[in-house]
């Protein structure tokens, strides 16, 4: 039976608290706030939480030598680099969206970006609720890395290093409002023509069995960073 602790007990922790649980997995301890107990037997930790808990779960997952999934957005530049650093330990598993959705849309993006990018103007639109602590998105930061690979959120996000120092080109409008569980839109404006491709999660469930696939994927993985796109 997969043990997992889950740090971060609000809408996302309480909800894979409760799939988890329905899926037969042992939910060995909820931490509010970091994690202070190092005598836990574990197998993945789930952080669905805030970034100031990142520093104690690194500690955490580095000394017990156990997986990470890690859904937390609004990460700063220095915190994703040490999240990554980690996963030379771990098996990491890492994405501002685990929706199977907002992958699909990740590759379609990659694929057809270079056909549009030259004539269009792109421009990524997010709508969240309004108890949301970051804006822009991480979804939307990676959408962005999936239009252009050398846009300046690829230092952030990207698979690969970045060496340039572009200006960031292409906006990201963030609206907050009502319940809304996550919508992004990425508009190609060209010539008297628009294209709008456009994700809409009608619940927090989508995000919650995308993060508990990957614990499942992931704790029989060798140290090393994954992302949905090594699940599909
Ligand atoms: N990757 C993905 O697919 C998804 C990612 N997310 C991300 O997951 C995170 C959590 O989302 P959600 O559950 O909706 O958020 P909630 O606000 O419902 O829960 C946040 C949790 O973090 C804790 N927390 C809040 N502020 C701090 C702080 N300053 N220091 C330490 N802990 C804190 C809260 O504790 P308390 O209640 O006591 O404040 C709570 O346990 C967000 O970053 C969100 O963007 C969300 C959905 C999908
Ligand atoms: O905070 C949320 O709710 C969500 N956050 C993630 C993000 O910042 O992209 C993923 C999803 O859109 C829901």
């Amino acid at each position: 039976m997969l043990k997992i602790a889950i740090v971060g007990t609000g809408k996302m922790g309480s909800l894979i608290k409760e799939t988890a649980q329905n899926q037969g997995m042992e939910v060995v301890h909820c931490f509010e706030k970091g994690i202070d107990d190092h005598c836990m037997d574990v197998d993945v930790v789930i952080d669905f939480s805030h970034p100031n808990n990142l520093a104690s779960v690194l500690n955490f997952v580095k000394t017990k030598k156990c997986a990470l999934i890690y859904g937390t957005t609004g990460l700063s530049e220095n915190q994703i680099d040490s999240l990554k650093q980690v996963s030379d330990e771990i098996p990491l598993f890492y994405s501002a969206n685990f929706s199977y959705g907002i992958a699909v849309f990740e590759q379609i993006l990659k694929q057809f970006a270079p056909l549009l990018k030259n004539d269009f103007d792109m421009e990524v639109q997010e709508i969240h609720h309004n108890q949301k602590q970051d804006a822009p998105s991480g979804t939307a930061k990676m959408l962005v890395n999936a239009l252009d690979p050398e846009d300046e959120y690829t230092k952030v996000y990207g698979r690969s290093g970045f060496t340039g120092k572009r200006q960031h080109e292409i906006g990201i409008h963030s609206l907050r409002g009502g319940t809304v569980a996550g919508e992004h839109t990425v508009y190609f404006f060209g010539d008297n023509e628009t294209l709008e491709i456009k994700h809409s999660a009608n619940s927090r469930q989508i995000f919650v069995n995308g993060a508990l696939k990957a614990a499942k994927f992931v704790v029989n993985q060798k140290p090393g960073l994954y992302s949905m796109e090594d699940m599909m």
